[in-house]
């Protein structure tokens, strides 16, 4: 665990950061290349803590995985699945995507993962599958899977307003059950939506039959094969909102090549968030995208619930923005690598600012950074805390994030991105 420090340029950001695969687009395309009725060949696959583990856990499962000279190109085969060993890290789409997978092999699956994650909501996904027709002990990290070779599937009822990762580790594997599924939501909305809408067009993508009725609280897979296709990954954009996050932190300007057009991925939604606090956002024919910070950035009002990954990235600039900024819907984030809410308002508070947790999101009282002083900016393991950290010290002189390892969950070479677009050479 090493405190980095973290840079402070004394001129505003002026960069072209071009960023890695997205998470969530490379460990659905894993999975369902997995089941899939032939071999799926994989560009731009993110390799980073999360993918590697969710490439481990599938290869133990019994898919042939091979890696080419570049290793972001993967070519997965599927084989019959049998007994494993899956360890989870902290990755929510491991420990709640695989076990459905874990369900189909033939054999028994013990899943376990960081200390850290077994306080993570999972006994949802685990009580779904029992309830259709799967065989496993425990509620929660560590768990055993015994896999009989098949799922009956069918209906279920499920309250998965902590976590979308409940539907979507369900849907991803539900052409592979004998009946295939029929979820039902009953509770609070699900958050992270978009996340549900990217497991649907991935689903639609290799010929899975999927519908949703109106309300988007039922959502039915019809059995069938999932087939083979070449992914190709889009970079990452809640990571790419990190490091765009410099430009209106430092009144500077960052791009990031390869922005796509349409996309599921909720970090696409940042651009909204940097016009209204004064960015100005300029998307290119050539799929450039490029953000020029305000001189002064303007506090906002944000319902988070469908976006909540990018809090933390938003909470950093509210802390630099002039007035008071509300985030809401997200008390979800409270089960994320850690109470995200939490350890936001506390390192807020600890480098001076003003952030005080409600039940459902954060209120932050900038002054435009006049009062934020350095110190050590805690991580909790959590990689998105420490990006927010780095944001922060944009404008703190010499301020120091702990454990900045953890960014390797999603981003291995975060430390040398950060340090080369801030104009360090590392
Ligand atoms: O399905 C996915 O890939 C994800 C869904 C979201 O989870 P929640 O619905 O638990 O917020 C998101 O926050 C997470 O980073 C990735
Ligand atoms: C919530 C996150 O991750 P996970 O997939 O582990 O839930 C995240 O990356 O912000």
């Amino acid at each position: 665990m090493s405190n980095w420090a973290a840079p402070c340029p004394s001129t505003p950001v002026d960069a072209t950061v071009d960023l890695p695969g997205s998470k969530s687009i490379t460990n659905r395309a894993l999975i369902l290349a997995a089941l899939a009725d032939g071999p799926s060949r994989i560009t731009g696959t993110l390799r980073s803590r999360d993918t590697d583990l969710m490439l481990d856990g599938l290869a133990a499962l019994g898919a042939d995985i091979t890696y080419g000279a570049d290793p972001t190109t993967v070519t997965v085969a599927p084989h019959p699945l049998h007994g494993a060993a899956v360890d989870c890290g902290l990755a929510g789409t491991v420990m709640r995507f695989l076990p459905a997978v874990a369900a189909l092999a033939t054999g028994d699956v013990a899943f376990d993962g960081d200390e850290q994650a077994r306080s993570r909501p999972l006994d949802t996904v685990l009580d779904a599958l029992r309830a259709l027709g799967a065989d496993i002990d425990g509620t929660g990290l560590p768990f055993v899977v015994h896999g009989t070779g098949a799922v009956r599937g069918g209906t279920v009822t499920i309250d998965a307003s902590a976590s979308s990762q409940f539907v979507s580790g369900l849907l991803l594997s539900a052409a592979r059950f004998t009946d295939g599924v029929e979820i039902t939501h009953s509770g609070a909305p699900v958050p992270s939506m978009p996340h549900i809408d990217m497991t649907i067009d991935m689903l639609q993508t290799v010929g899975v039959t999927v519908d949703v009725d109106p309300a988007a609280t039922r959502w039915t897979v019809a059995p069938g094969p999932v087939r083979a296709v070449d992914w190709s990954i889009e970079p990452d954009l809640s990571n790419a909102a990190a490091f765009l996050a410099a430009a209106p932190a430092t009144a500077g300007r960052v791009s990031v090549p390869r922005w796509p057009v349409t996309t599921t991925q909720p970090g696409a939604a940042i651009v909204d968030v940097f016009q209204q606090m004064g960015a100005t956002t300029d998307h290119a024919a050539d799929g450039l995208l490029t953000v020029r910070g305000p001189a002064t950035l303007t506090a906002i009002d944000a319902d988070l619930h469908d976006i909540g990954e990018l809090t933390p990235t938003i909470a950093a600039l509210c802390a630099l923005a002039e007035g008071t900024s509300t985030l809401r819907g997200i008390a979800h984030l409270r089960g994320h690598e850690t109470d995200r809410l939490q350890a936001l308002s506390t390192e807020i508070n600890r480098v001076g600012g003003d952030c005080r947790e409600t039940d459902d999101g954060l209120i932050i009282v900038g002054d435009s950074g006049a009062a934020l002083r350095p110190d050590r900016w805690r991580t909790y393991a959590d990689h998105r805390m420490a990006t927010a950290g780095a944001i922060l010290g944009l404008r703190i002189p010499g301020l120091t994030i702990e454990n900045i390892e953890t960014t390797a969950k999603t981003m291995p070479d975060f430390v040398s991105m950060w340090e080369a677009m801030a104009g360090i050479a590392s």
